[in-house]
């Protein structure tokens, strides 16, 4: 088990997003979350990651999670290499950053603020590549992205399907149908 819902509901001021919400996560699942704007998606990825506290029921994890958000969050004034360089220290890991940015055709010495939103969702994924966290929570990780980024990702996915788990938000049911195992439905409250 890689993470686990325990009959969850969240509600910001008085709006429930979802009131009694289960789920559960095994190593080697791709789980698509759909739902329309305002359905509750990110908030459910940020209630996975810890990020988010539920108002009622329980969160239970195991293992690292890494959460993706839709834009991605970097620091501006690094360049890519920088990024993955600190990305690698912060997590006390070890790995090819050169392999990386090369796999996701990104420039090494341009600071990420003179990065295209294409460029950012790619070096978003080469952190993932890098980092291989047990839980993948990613929100709209195809927006952005060229035909070329795409098959970077599914090809990503499935690798990443080996080792780890995913859950991905996506209003791409293309994508959900080409990666996912199952696919959970918000609706709202
Ligand atoms: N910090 C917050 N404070 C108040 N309300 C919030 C907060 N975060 C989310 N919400 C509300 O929770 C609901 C679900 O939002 P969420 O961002 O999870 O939806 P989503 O399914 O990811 O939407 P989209 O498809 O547009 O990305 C919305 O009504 C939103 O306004």
């Amino acid at each position: 088990m890689l993470v686990r819902l325990e009959a969850i509901g969240k509600r910001f001021g008085r709006d429930w997003v979802f009131r009694n919400l289960s789920f559960r996560l095994e190593k080697g699942e791709v789980v698509a979350l759909l739902g329309p704007n305002g359905s509750g998606k990110t908030t459910l990825l940020r209630l996975m990651a810890g990020l988010l506290k539920p108002t009622r029921g329980r969160v239970v994890r195991e293992g690292q999670a890494l959460f993706l958000p839709n834009p991605p969050a970097f620091h501006r004034h690094l360049t890519a290499r920088e990024h993955l360089l600190y990305d690698l220290a912060f997590h006390g890991r070890e790995g090819d950053w050169r392999e990386a940015l090369r796999r996701f055709r990104l420039p090494e010495d341009l600071p990420l603020a003179a990065f295209s939103s294409g460029m950012r969702k790619r070096l978003a994924l080469a952190r993932l590549h890098l980092l291989r966290p047990d839980l993948w929570l990613l929100d709209e990780p195809e927006t952005a992205l060229d035909r070329e980024g795409r098959d970077l990702l599914t090809a990503l996915l499935g690798e990443a399907r080996q080792e780890a788990g995913v859950v991905l938000a996506t209003h791409d049911r293309g994508l959900a149908l080409a990666v996912a195992d199952r696919a959970l439905e918000l609706e709202g409250a």
